[in-house]
């Protein structure tokens, strides 16, 4: 995949490459490529399948990976102490913060904002999740696990309602 990035010139920014991309489906889509006069479509429709293919099969595991590997060759390590991390996070969710601030309330989807704030948004709530993601890694902590567990744990606190009365 790589290689293929790097040849058309395309600047991958540090969080968004990913390992789920199928060394068969990306010979099929570089013949593809070369085969045809009609390469930009092609390099599109690609880039649309990679965007697809990030969003539905990246786990937990994959972004922890990810940023282990962005620490080391980074020589970061030294600075990722559990504090550190926390501090970090809190910092991202003040960040987060601030775009809702002022704003009155909200509605789901937000129907009314313009695409660069939901771009920002999404940009924020990752900073969010990679230094938790990051501070659980630190702290020895499998957070897909813990969570799992958590889910499991919440739902015997707060069982489902039986009837519909006590629904509302
Ligand atoms: N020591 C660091 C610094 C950054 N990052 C990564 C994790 C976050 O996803 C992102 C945070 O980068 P910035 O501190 O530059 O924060 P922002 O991206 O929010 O930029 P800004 O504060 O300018 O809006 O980079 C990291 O892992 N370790």
């Amino acid at each position: 995949m790589l290689s293929l990035v790097h040849f058309y010139g395309y600047n991958i920014p540090p969080f968004s490459h990913v390992n789920k991309f199928s060394p068969l489906k990306s010979k099929t889509r570089a013949f593809g490529i070369f085969a045809s006069n009609k390469s930009h479509i092609y390099l599109a429709n690609m880039e649309q399948e990679r965007d697809q293919e990030r969003s539905m099969d990246i786990s937990l595991k994959d972004l922890s990976k990810q940023l282990e590997d962005f620490a080391k060759v980074r020589n970061w390590e030294k600075y990722h102490s559990p504090r550190n991390l926390l501090l970090a996070m809190v910092g991202e969710v003040g960040e987060l913060s601030e775009i809702f601030q002022w704003r009155g309330e909200v509605d789901k989807g937000l129907p009314n904002w313009e695409e660069s704030d939901k771009e920002h948004l999404g940009e924020e709530l990752s900073d969010v999740l990679l230094y938790l993601i990051r501070l659980a890694d630190s702290c020895g902590i499998d957070l897909g696990d813990a969570a799992a567990k958590k889910i499991l744990k919440n739902s015997i606190k707060y069982p489902e309602p039986k009837t519909k009365r006590e629904f509302i």
